[in-house]
């Protein structure tokens, strides 16, 4: 066993003082003084004097301390092992001391966090610190087995500023909990980042339903997008070889209610990988979106939703335009402001060459009004068309919302589906409407002869509106010569 180094120990906690009796900012010392008694003093000493340390400063400090211990004397304290399980998922490579254990049972190493370790985590935009406490206790003279024994007394501390004892009661500590249980049943509890106004990324859970067997689409083009992610996540050593970086793009195109959200939640599900959810519009600069993009992590999906109504990104030829004209004319530089070129080159340049396995997925409803910036070969791997629903969508549909195959009405639905052009969104709507299948597909056949009959009138509406046009204009000739001159 070790043996404590007396003058090294006296050294810590004279440099301790000294930091005391001069610091300006108590947390500063605190980690100042941790990494000295780490260097300094043996492992089975540094428990001790870490908390007493601490205990010392913390009358100085607006933190507060939470301390995590394994039991409250008589039952198991769930948050202690849960916070085991969390924060050994948490710790990334620069720990300085993992402790790897492996039972005979088991296949794979477990890592923890070992004693006397810290580690950082963000919640909602606040900073926690936690401390795994070891001490050792002497329980007097018991022996055992001709060994005195040695008692080890281990505890979680949590510190945090004082104003955030609410949020970590109440969200912080449950969420633990939580992604502790699914990291046991070795599910990764899928997250949704959507950018925060101090220029981070902000996590909710993401309990989006959708998965690859609910969404009513061609099966072709399902089975398409299914193998091409497969083909993509197995392919690291391909992407290593061609010197390509690991990330793939999709573009997803359709009208509103089509399921292009959904299809983006059914990857998320279907891969397990994280959603960063950027909305471009609140974006100031390129400078902001850089950061914001460093900070993603691998194995993630980036989605930039309707990205036609991104306004600066609509027009890059006239962006181009007013710059060169002036470039101050309309009261901002233009390197101040997130611009086609500047996202795309990032995305295809540095940022994918800093991480691995990103899929970037861009949507709109409208991709004849995208840049051709967006749609030239290469930049998105896959053009996906989300499409009306079709009488196999609607079968899906009904399989899902009603758990039926087959019904009488079946037949009459699918023939008005074809001519309609009604979206999966709107007949899931129908569906949903009674758990009874008669009244809610009767609900469907209303709904969509009801359709079929606006879009009638509509069509009747532009064809009078057409001939009146050519009437004003005295005949076929001059009518064509008017088209032109409108185009
Ligand atoms: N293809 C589909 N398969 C199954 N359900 C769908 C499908 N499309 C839409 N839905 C249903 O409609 C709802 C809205 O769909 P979703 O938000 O995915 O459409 P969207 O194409 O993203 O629309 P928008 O263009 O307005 O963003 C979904 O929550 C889902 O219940
Ligand atoms: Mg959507």
């Amino acid at each position: 066993m070790a043996t404590p180094a007396p003058n090294d120990s006296k050294n810590a906690i004279a440099v301790a003082k000294a930091m005391l009796s001069t610091a300006a900012s108590v947390t500063a010392s605190v980690m100042v003084v941790q990494s000295v008694v780490r260097s300094f003093v043996p492992p089975e000493f540094q428990g001790f004097l870490f908390s007493g340390i601490h205990g010392f400063l913390s009358r100085f400090s607006d933190e507060m301390t939470m301390v995590i211990e394994q039991s409250d004397g008589y039952t198991q304290n769930e948050l202690f092992g849960a916070a085991q399980v969390f924060l050994a998922a948490k710790q990334s490579l620069s720990m300085r001391r993992v402790r790897v254990t492996k039972s005979t049972k088991e296949n794979d190493f477990t890592l923890a966090m070992d004693r006397n370790q810290t580690l950082v985590d963000t919640f909602d935009g606040i900073k926690l610190k936690w401390a795994f406490v070891s001490r050792q206790v002497d329980p007097g003279n018991r022996v055992h087995h001709g060994s005195k024994v040695q008692h080890e007394f281990q505890y979680f501390e949590l510190t945090f500023h004082k104003k955030h004892r609410e949020i970590v009661l109440n969200s912080y500590l449950p969420s633990l909990i939580d992604e502790a249980k699914s990291i046991k049943q070795g599910k990764k509890k899928l997250k949704l980042y959507t950018p925060c106004s101090n220029g981070a990324w902000s996590p909710v859970n993401l309990n989006h339903p959708a998965t690859f067997q609910t969404l009513a689409m061609d099966p072709e083009l399902k089975k398409k997008i299914l193998d091409d992610l497969e083909r993509f996540v197995r392919r690291k050593e391909y992407y290593r070889r061609v010197g390509k970086a690991w990330k793939r793009g999709y573009l997803l195109y359709g009208p509103p209610g089509t399921g292009k959200s959904s299809l983006v939640a059914a990857m998320a599900n279907y891969l397990n990988f994280d959603i960063y959810d950027l909305e471009l519009s609140g974006i100031q600069t390129d400078a902001e979106l850089r950061r914001l993009l460093v900070a993603t992590m691998n194995q993630s999906i980036l989605v930039v939703e309707d990205i036609d109504c991104t306004i600066q990104l609509q027009d890059r030829k006239s962006e181009t335009r007013a710059t060169s004209m002036n470039p101050t004319s309309m009261g901002y530089r233009r390197q101040d402001r997130v611009t086609l070129s500047g996202f795309l080159n990032f995305i295809d340049g540095l940022w994918s060459s800093c991480g691995d396995e990103r899929i970037i997925v861009f949507t709109t409803n409208h991709i004849e009004k995208l840049d051709p910036a967006l749609l030239r070969p290469g930049r998105m791997d896959l053009h996906v068309p989300m499409s009306y629903c079709t009488p196999c969508g609607f079968r899906l549909l009904a399989s899902n919302y009603l758990g039926i195959d087959h019904h009488d009405l079946f037949d009459q639905i699918e023939s008005l589906i074809t001519m309609a052009r009604v979206t999966p969104a709107e007949v899931a709507e129908q569906l949903m409407k009674s758990n009874e299948p008669g009244v809610a597909l009767g609900d469907v056949v209303s709904f969509l002869a009801n359709h079929k009959r606006k879009e009638n009138e509509e069509v009747n509406e532009e064809k009078v509106h057409q001939s009146q046009l050519v009437e004003e204009n005295g005949g076929g000739e001059e009518s064509s010569e008017c088209e032109l001159i409108e185009e």
